[in-house]
């Protein structure tokens, strides 16, 4: 018989390799990944948000599976968690120089990384973990691959010591204090004991 499998429903592909490292201690599930563009709705709270994209996935996929979605934020403390969930799009109109330029005016650089996933069982019973790593806005450094990555550094206190952006870090690095790595470690501990 084949293993039962957990549904990671993400068009990021940069995501999914890093979920597929952070999740590879569950062996008892295989994780694949649907690609299906679910809408992310506005003027909602992080965990509302995710609830809303898991639900749209449930309704998508054929009954039964086990189903995993996030969401990802960036929040500005200066500008009260804006731009948050709503990062993407900011990212698509702007540069990320423009990004980092929107602080300009304010001394406060720092800022907060959030991952919520959130995780429907074969019955349909939702479950959400969220995962925080705060750090600063700095001018672009290391690799532009993904996202938001070469602007963010993750505070000293995360455990990053020589103050790299998450573009200069290895994914391993990364892995072991990003904000999607604490999301997935509070997931991989409830598939772990459910
Ligand atoms: O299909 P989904 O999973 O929704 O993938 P997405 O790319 O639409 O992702 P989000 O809706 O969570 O939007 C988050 C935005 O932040 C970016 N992002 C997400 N995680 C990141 C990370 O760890 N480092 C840098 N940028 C990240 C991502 O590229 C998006 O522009
Ligand atoms: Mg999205």
């Amino acid at each position: 018989m084949s293993k039962p499998s957990v549904v990671f429903v993400t068009g990021n592909a940069n995501k999914l390799k890093e979920v597929q490292k952070l999740l590879s201690n569950v062996t008892k599930y295989e994780i694949i990944n649907k690609n299906l563009d679910l809408e992310e709705i506005q003027e909602a709270s992080l965990e509302e948000i995710a609830r809303k994209k898991i639900l749209q996935a449930v309704a998508l996929l054929p009954k039964g599976q086990r189903i995993v979605v996030e969401d990802t934020a960036l929040g500005f403390d200066a500008l009260n968690g804006l731009p948050g969930a709503y990062v993407k799009w900011f990212l698509k109109k702007m540069s990320l120089d423009e990004l980092v330029k929107m602080l300009e005016p304010f001394e406060k650089k720092t800022g907060e990384a959030i991952t919520t996933v959130a995780y429907s069982d074969e019955n349909g019973d939702i479950k959400i973990f969220q995962g925080i790593t705060k750090g600063k806005i700095v001018k672009h450094r290391g690799n532009l691959d993904f996202g938001w990555d070469a602007i963010f550094e993750p505070l000293a206190e995360e455990g990053n010591t020589e103050a790299l952006t998450y573009g200069e870090m290895t994914k391993e690095f990364k892995n072991g204090l990003s904000h999607r790595s604490k999301a997935f470690k509070l997931f991989e501990q409830y598939l772990v004991d459910n």
